[in-house]
């Protein structure tokens, strides 16, 4: 595509000599991946600054430059108000605006996102409709599965993402909005048909200044749900009535809301909820009838789960029977709620709940079923939200008979610190809780201790293959080592 194409979208730029005739082969953002035709993007980041990368960027052959600050190279430089809203916009109109074809529906909240875009995935599936996920486990086109490294991935590789959707004839799309994605603008551009938030809670306050500041930026998914439609169709914002924060996000969109809850009246409703250690039944109400629904997912929380998808669906235009079909069909998502081998007398449960609300929410789900001693290995991340460690720790021992403190990824920081923030100042006494920093030697331990129709809970890394120690990934599966614990113990 021309250059003076790419920049169409733009209203101004300042080049520094004529682009005139340029041919620009593809977009990157990282200088190491530039080959000769690329276009390179200078993006400050958190870490290193882009701009410091335009010589390696040239000598790897671009063709130009964009950027936000001054920078000097031998080939014309562009430069733009925002590199990153630019970015978004160069690849949206360099791959063709995918999203405007695609339907694609974004999941926002606190908890539950990968969760409701698996359920949205199985929904459409038995709709036959081919579907893409873009979320924390993976990227999914069809049956081909993609690592990638972030939830929501940066600007370009979103629009490549949805461009390689389109190619395969992709029906819907279906991806999770963090808010760093969406305050940093990675989805900018993105024309989304349907947006749903799950709940609010306290996370990522390393990121965001305060909790405020952590709803506005979900808030901007909602804002940004355009007036652009599919023919037959229309934007839904797709809200929990029972989350206080849905009075606020109500008011931030100007397209239609559908509602769903379990406690307040709402469009679409739970109602008659049984829940058992084997699964939950209950009666789903919609606008468009009402049906009962006996799941194999356990726990309040993914009635929610439920009913999120279910709106989203029945705005969707999928019939009720196949929600119906789909939701009694899923027996659970990677990595939530996970049992572990099944043989040995006590359960064991790998589940990714990594906030004070999610442990909370699943230890009381198990605390409700628990017929003895409830078991927790917990630990906290690394870089990432300090203040929200001595309530996971807090919640752990409110809830379990006895806790194993341990470390979860601790990345560039001391994991023994991790721990120390995560202990100092609670009010609970010592022998309730031990402190061992291998998570290995933990869940040993923890099984160790776990007797007939005892439960083990392993929180925090659900579906994880890895634990990150300073810049290093080991290979770690929480799910392998605990099935290598009970053997050990059982044999
Ligand atoms: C804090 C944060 O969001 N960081 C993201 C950011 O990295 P960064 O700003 O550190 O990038 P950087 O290393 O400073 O590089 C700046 C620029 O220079 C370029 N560069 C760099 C080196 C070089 O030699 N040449 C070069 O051109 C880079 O390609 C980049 O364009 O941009 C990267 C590329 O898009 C992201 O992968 C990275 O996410 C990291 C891995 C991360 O951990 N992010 C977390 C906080 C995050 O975003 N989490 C959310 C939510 C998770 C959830 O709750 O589900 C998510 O959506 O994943
Ligand atoms: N609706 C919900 N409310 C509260 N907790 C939930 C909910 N759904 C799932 N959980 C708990 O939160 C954990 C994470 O769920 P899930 O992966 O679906 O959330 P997520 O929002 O995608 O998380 P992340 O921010 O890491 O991407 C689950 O393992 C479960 O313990
Ligand atoms: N997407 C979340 C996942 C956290 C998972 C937990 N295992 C950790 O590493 O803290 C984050 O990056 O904050
Ligand atoms: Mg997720």
């Amino acid at each position: 595509m021309k250059l003076t194409e790419v920049l169409l979208s733009l209203t101004f730029y300042e080049a520094t000599s004529s682009i005139e005739g340029i041919e620009v082969n593809n977009i990157e953002i990282d200088s190491r991946n530039v080959k000769p035709g690329s276009l390179f993007v200078c993006i400050d980041g958190f870490t290193v600054d882009g701009h410091d990368y335009v010589q390696q960027a040239v000598d790897n052959g671009a063709i130009a430059i964009i950027a936000e600050k001054k920078v000097t190279s031998s080939v014309p430089t562009i430069f733009v108000p925002n590199s990153s809203r630019t970015l978004a916009m160069l690849a949206v109109t360099f791959y063709n605006n995918p999203t405007r074809t695609i339907p694609l529906i974004g999941v926002t909240g606190t908890n539950g996102k990968t969760t409701v875009t698996y359920l949205l995935d199985t929904i459409f599936n038995k709709h036959h409709k081919k579907t893409g996920v873009i979320g924390t486990i993976q990227m999914k086109i069809g049956e081909e599965i993609y690592p990638i490294e972030n939830t929501t991935p940066d600007a370009l590789l979103l629009q490549q993402s949805f461009k390689k959707m389109l190619d395969q004839h992709v029906d819907q799309a279906i991806m999770e909005v963090s808010s760093h994605a969406l305050d940093i603008g990675r989805v900018y551009g993105c024309d989304f048909d349907i947006a749903i938030f799950t709940n609010l809670s306290q996370d990522h306050l390393d990121y965001h200044n305060s909790i405020d500041d952590y709803l506005r930026a979900k808030i901007l998914l909602f804002a940004q749900l355009g007036n652009t439609y599919h023919e037959g169709t229309q934007k839904y914002a797709i809200i929990n009535e029972d989350d206080p924060s849905s009075k606020l996000i109500k008011q931030s969109t100007a397209q239609h809301v559908l509602t769903y809850g379990y406690k307040n009246d709402a469009d679409v409703m739970a109602t008659h909820v049984k829940l058992h250690a084997e699964g939950t039944s209950f009666l789903l109400w919609t606008p468009i009838g009402t049906i009962d629904i006996n799941s194999r997912l356990i726990g309040m929380f993914n009635v929610y789960n439920m009913l999120a998808a279910s709106a989203a669906a029945i705005a969707s235009n999928v019939p009720l029977d196949i929600i119906k079909y789909a939701l009694e069909s899923i027996k659970g998502v990677n990595g939530r709620f996970e049992p572990v081998a099944t043989e040995q007398p006590y359960a064991v449960i790998v589940d990714y709940a990594h906030t004070p609300d999610s442990l909370e929410n699943v230890l009381a789900t198990m605390k409700d079923f628990a017929k003895k001693n409830i078991y927790v290995v917990i630990g906290c991340g690394g870089d990432r939200d300090r203040t929200k460690r001595p309530l996971m720790a807090t919640v752990a021992l409110q809830y379990a008979d006895h806790a194993i403190f341990t470390s979860d990824n601790p990345r560039s920081e001391d994991p023994q610190s991790i721990l120390d923030d995560m202990i100092t100042g609670i009010d609970y006494d010592r022998r309730k809780y031990e402190v061992i920093e291998d998570r290995k030697e933990a869940i040993y331990k923890a099984i160790e201790h776990a007797q007939a129709d005892d439960i083990v809970l392993i929180a925090g890394k659900g579906h994880e293959t890895y634990q990150q120690i300073g810049h290093v990934k080991y290979d770690f599966d929480d799910r392998r080592i605990a099935e290598e614990a009970i053997r050990t113990k059982e044999k």
